[in-house]
């Protein structure tokens, strides 16, 4: 066991232990991708909520208020409610495999002297995490519960995944990946409820969730998804950069992704209730699209020339006059969601987009907002590499669509003003979402800004 001072927290106030952390997570928080005012100062630090999950290991529900955008109020902007879930170690003395993990040493309260890490790149506290899944029970606020039908072997290794995550996922043996989310917000999380609504209803395009841990302090809320991991997959995003940069042709696998997508959204149907269609919801959705337009713009000046045309688009999709039901969706479908095993898709990742409050997320909405989501992610492969090949992104956007057709009860290229809506819609999400996170990017979204503004084909050109 290292060697620590801080043997029991659980006597110390959790005002004292803030004493300790706040400069040091004030200094940190804003460097985390998953950080909601990435780059932007920490204001205002409170511990909602502190567990002992084994000396040495505190497990954090800390509210962080930011600078900036914190009180506005539309697409992406931060809800006033920043929860975010830590898993600190505290030692002596920091082993070398620990440096990249470090976060600081406290020089106040009653962690003084004492280096401050990231726990969840300790393989230890990875280790034990695991096992507080395997044996479910409480432990203070949380509450670890599992799928006894799955078998968790013990002692599997853990490595922390290194991706480009908005939360943090650890990987067990190459059996099992836990996700640990980051922005906790009340409620159930849909990356938990989906998956397994799904798994309940035979869906087999999703890995079924085999356990997860959650909340009741300072609310109810789920706080990380155990999931078998699919060791050999590529995802989609990667698949489609491989194609462009050999020149190949990823027209089967746009269309198989299609017939994906649709599978999942009828599934979806069985698994939650559906909205029937509703007088006057597309005069009601193109009004909050416009919302966030102006929002969005506010935000993004450079969207400001644009805003004419894009409005055109909502007020267009605002007088059709075809009215769908609305159902449970992904929320956030893109190429970077779905995993190629070799022998089928699968879709990941159900909490839809994070910058958005969970009941929205939970919301019935249009299955053509996921439709969108893949369309623009097309876009997206192809913009980022050299040559452009805009005629690889229309064969996939075509191929996807006739996949798609092929397995639900409708052509989304059917109904083109629906779509240019929803394509809208993303872009404009994907404008802020890399304005904030990504600034070199911002070009992407914004291309695809220019086209969907301008009156004609919604098709990449
Ligand atoms: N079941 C799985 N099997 C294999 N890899 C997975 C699995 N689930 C997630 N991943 C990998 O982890 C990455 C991040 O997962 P994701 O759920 O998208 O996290 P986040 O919401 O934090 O972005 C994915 O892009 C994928 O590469
Ligand atoms: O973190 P998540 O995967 O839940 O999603 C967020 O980050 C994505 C980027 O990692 C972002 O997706 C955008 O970039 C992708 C390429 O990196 C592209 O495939 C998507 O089409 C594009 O929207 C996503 O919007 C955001 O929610």
């Amino acid at each position: 066991m290292p060697k620590t001072a801080l043997q029991s927290p659980t006597g110390v106030s959790p005002s004292l232990l803030l004493n300790s952390l706040a400069g040091l997570l004030h200094e940190w928080l804003p460097r985390q991708r998953w950080f909601a005012g990435k780059g932007r100062p920490v204001t205002g630090l409170t511990l909602a909520s502190m567990t002992e999950l084994h000396p040495g290991c505190l497990h954090l529900l800390v509210r962080a208020e930011h600078a900036e955008q914190a009180t506005r109020s539309g697409p992406g902007t931060a809800p006033a409610d920043n929860l975010y879930q830590l898993l600190l170690g505290v030692r002596e003395m920091l082993p070398p495999y620990l440096a990249p993990a470090f976060i600081g040493r406290a020089t106040e309260g009653p962690l003084t002297g004492l280096m401050v890490y990231d726990a969840l790149q300790e393989p230890r506290s990875a280790g034990l995490l695991l096992d507080r899944l395997r044996h479910p029970g409480a432990a203070g606020p949380l509450r670890f519960e599992r799928d006894a039908r799955i078998d968790v072997p013990a002692g599997l290794t853990p490595r922390v995944l290194d991706a480009e995550q908005s939360n943090t996922s650890l990987v067990y043996g190459d059996a099992f990946i836990l996700k640990v989310f980051r922005r906790v917000q009340a409620g159930i999380n849909p990356d938990l409820e989906v998956p397994r609504a799904l798994a309940r209803h035979g869906c087999t395009r999703v890995p079924a969730p085999v356990a997860w841990f959650r909340t009741s302090q300072p609310q109810e809320a789920t706080l990380g998804v155990l999931q078998p991991f699919l060791p050999d997959a590529d995802d989609g995003w990667t698949l489609a950069l491989r194609s462009l940069e050999s020149g190949g042709d990823f027209t089967d696998e746009a269309y198989e992704l299609g017939r994906a997508t649709a599978e999942v959204h009828l599934a979806l149907t069985s698994a939650f209730p559906v909205d029937p269609p509703e007088p006057h919801r597309n005069k009601r959705l193109a009004a909050a699209m416009t919302e966030r337009l102006d929002a969005t713009a506010r935000s993004v000046p450079a969207l400001l020339p644009h805003v004419p045309g894009l409005r055109a688009a909502f007020d267009a999709f605002a007088l059709l006059d075809t009215e769908r039901p609305a159902q449970r969706i992904h929320g956030d479908l893109h190429l970077g969601q779905v995993l190629w095993s070799g022998q089928q898709w699968f879709v990941i990742d159900f909490e839809g987009e994070p910058a958005r409050p969970l009941a929205e997320r939970r919301r019935a909405q249009s299955p053509v907002r996921d439709v969108a989501g893949m369309l623009r992610s097309f876009d997206y492969a192809a913009r980022t590499r050299l040559p452009w090949r805009p005629e690889w992104a229309r064969r996939c956007r075509d191929a996807y669509c006739a996949g798609y057709a092929a397995e639900a009860t409708s052509d989304p290229r059917e109904e083109p003003g629906l779509l240019r809506a929803y394509e809208t819609d993303r872009a404009l999400y994907e404008v802020l979402y890399e304005a904030r996170h990504r600034p070199d990017w911002l070009p992407v979204p914004m291309a695809a800004i220019s086209r969907l503004a301008e009156p004609g084909p919604a098709e990449p050109r």
